[in-house]
This record gives C-alpha cells, sequence and structure tokens, in this order.
C-alpha cells in the first residue's frame, strides 16, 4: 500500500505506506585492509560510476565519525532489479550505514545512523530497521507491524522506472486519507496511488497488467516497475508463476 496524502513545501510527498520485508535481496560482503587512510572500492557494478553509487554516499557521511581507520571493499551480488521499487539502492545503503559503523567504531546509535539514512534517501531509514513496518512522513515514522504472511509473486517488466518520474507527474493524486488503523492488515484496502500513473505512463507494464487480470490481482511496489500478486496457498501461487512465466521474469517468496 502506498497512499499519498499531500506534496510538502519542499516538494517531498507525505506518505502511508506498509513496507514489508522480503527473504531475498542483494548479498554483500564486507573485507577490511590495514590502512591509516579510510576508504571503499565496491565490485558488482557494471555501468555505475564509484562516486554515483549509493554505498559510496553512505560511507562519505560516516567520514567525520571514523575512530578505527582502514580500507573497506565491498562487494556486490546485485540480485534486485534496478528501478524497480523494491529498494535495492536503499537496501545497499543501509547495510553500508550498519557495516561500516561497526568496521570503522564510529560508534553512532541508531537515532544518528536514522538521520544519516535519511540524507540517503526516503526509505533508507526504513532497511536500517530490518522489520516490516508502517512508514509515515516522507519515510522517517517507522511503526514495526507485519501485514501478511503467505505467498507473493513479484513480476519484473522489463524496464526501469526513476522515481521522480512518477512523484513529479501531473496526474498523481496527492490528496489520499489515511487508512484508519483498523483495516490496514484488510488487503483490499492495499491501494498504491502510484499504480494510475504507472499504467498510463508506461505501456508494456500495462499490458502485463491486462494480461494477468482477471486472473490475478496484481499491485505495485513503491513507484515501480515491480507488480506482486498475493497468494494465501502455495499450489494457487506456483499455478499463477507458470502463466505469468511466459510474459516477464518472476520469483515466487514465502513471507
Ligand atoms: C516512494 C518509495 O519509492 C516507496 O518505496 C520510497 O519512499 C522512495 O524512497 P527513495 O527512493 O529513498 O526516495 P529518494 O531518493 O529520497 O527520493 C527520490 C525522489 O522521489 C520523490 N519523493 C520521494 C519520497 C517521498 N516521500 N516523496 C517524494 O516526492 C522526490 O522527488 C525525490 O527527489
Ligand atoms: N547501490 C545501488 N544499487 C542500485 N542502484 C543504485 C545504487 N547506487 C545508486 N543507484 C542508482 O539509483 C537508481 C535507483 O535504483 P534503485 O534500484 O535503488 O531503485 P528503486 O528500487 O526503484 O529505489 P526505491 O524503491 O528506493 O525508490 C538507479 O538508477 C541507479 O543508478
Amino acid at each position: 500500500m502506498l497512499r499519498i496524502l499531500a506534496q510538502r513545501s519542499d516538494g517531498y510527498h507525505a506518505l502511508q505506506s506498509c513496507f514489508e520485508v522480503l527473504p531475498w535481496g542483494d548479498e554483500m560482503t564486507f573485507f577490511t585492509e590495514k590502512s591509516q587512510q579510510p576508504s571503499v572500492t565496491i565490485c558488482g557494478f557494471k555501468t555505475l560510476a564509484l562516486t554515483d553509487n549509493i554505498i559510496y554516499r553512505a560511507a562519505e557521511l560516516l567520514k567525520p565519525f571514523i575512530q578505527a581507520p582502514c580500507v573497506v571493499h565491498i562487494k556486490v551480488n546485485k540480485k534486485i532489479p534496478s528501478g524497480a521499487g523494491l529498494g535495492g539502492g536503499s537496501s545497499n545503503a543501509a547495510a553500508t550505514l550498519k557495516t561500516l559503523n561497526t568496521l570503522w567504531k564510529c560508534r553512532l546509535d541508531a537515532t544518528s545512523l536514522s538521520a544519516l539514512a535519511l540524507k540517503l534517501g526516503a526509505d533508507v531509514p526504513f532497511f536500517m530497521t530490518g522489520q516490516s513496518a508502517l512508514v509515515t512522513g516522507i519515510g522517517e515514522h517507522i511503526r514495526p507491524m507485519r501485514f501478511f504472511s503467505g505467498y507473493i509473486l513479484l513480476l519484473f517488466p522489463p524496464l526501469p522506472i526513476a522515481t521522480e518520474t512518477v512523484f513529479n507527474h501531473p496526474g498523481l493524486k496527492r490528496n489520499q486519507t489515511p487508512l484508519p488503523e483498523r483495516l490496514l492488515r484488510d488487503s483490499n484496502f492495499w491501494i498504491n496511488d502510484c499504480l494510475p500513473v504507472v499504467l498510463s505512463e508506461f505501456k508494456e507494464i500495462k499490458k502485463l497488467f491486462d494480461c494477468c487480470y482477471p486472473a490475478m490481482r496484481l499491485r505495485l511496489s513503491g513507484t515501480g516497475s515491480t507488480l506482486f500478486a498475493l497468494f494465501d496457498d502455495k499450489q494457487t501461487a506456483l499455478k499463477q508463476q507458470k502463466m505469468v512465466s511466459q510474459y516477464c521474469r518472476n520469483r515466487l517468496l514465502e513471507i
């Protein structure tokens, strides 16, 4: 669910959103090398320049607090597609802040780390927690909560979506009412205000959405491009996975 409640004067949007942690993600390995000059190297990205990588930017934010300098080599096995609305970069940044805080003995507490996380992106503070949560504000108010258990089928349309494209769209509904507490776990109310914009702007995604309807109720993750469906039982989930495999890459997870 992603409800857009308002647009703030700084352009950011006030949200109410359910964030579910998935048992799947990028793998990151950190190796240290003795040195009095702290720095990081990153491998696992083909085209992204070092300084554009959110992992590098996370490391830079910690530099003023380093008490035990060393060089850290970070190896990333990227599994989450880029621009998928699954928080690939944001989760990399959160893992980097937490791990370097320990390796460099920065000794920042959870509150200080969350403040640094928010500088990197609105959903980085969520990924610091490692727990599913109701997220409000622009992403900084996080209340741990579970919403769903069962099977989630992720569908990956073959195109990335830049978050800004959706948030800057003139057609985006920006005056949604927040869902009351008692309805938060009712999946019938899990609308995503970004879905109409994504379906109108990206014809390939609209086509995929229509191919699966009415067999599956597809939902949008964040600002896309990932679509997903929820199932209570494994047999139905596997049947639908077989059906969508003819259209796009996908992954079935039990949560
Ligand atoms: C909406 C979500 O995609 C839900 O998963 C996330 O909250 C976005 O989080 P994120 O990728 O960490 O976002 P940021 O890197 O901070 O922002 C990217 C762009 O999205 C827009 N943005 C983001 C979050 C937010 N609450 N309001 C916004 O308007 C802004 O235009 C911003 O320039
Ligand atoms: N470590 C990283 N992993 C992935 N993308 C990164 C990384 N660092 C910088 N980027 C840039 O961030 C952009 C958004 O990528 P990302 O995969 O985080 O999108 P997303 O999952 O839609 O993000 P979110 O859901 O947090 O809005 C990419 O186009 C890429 O250039």
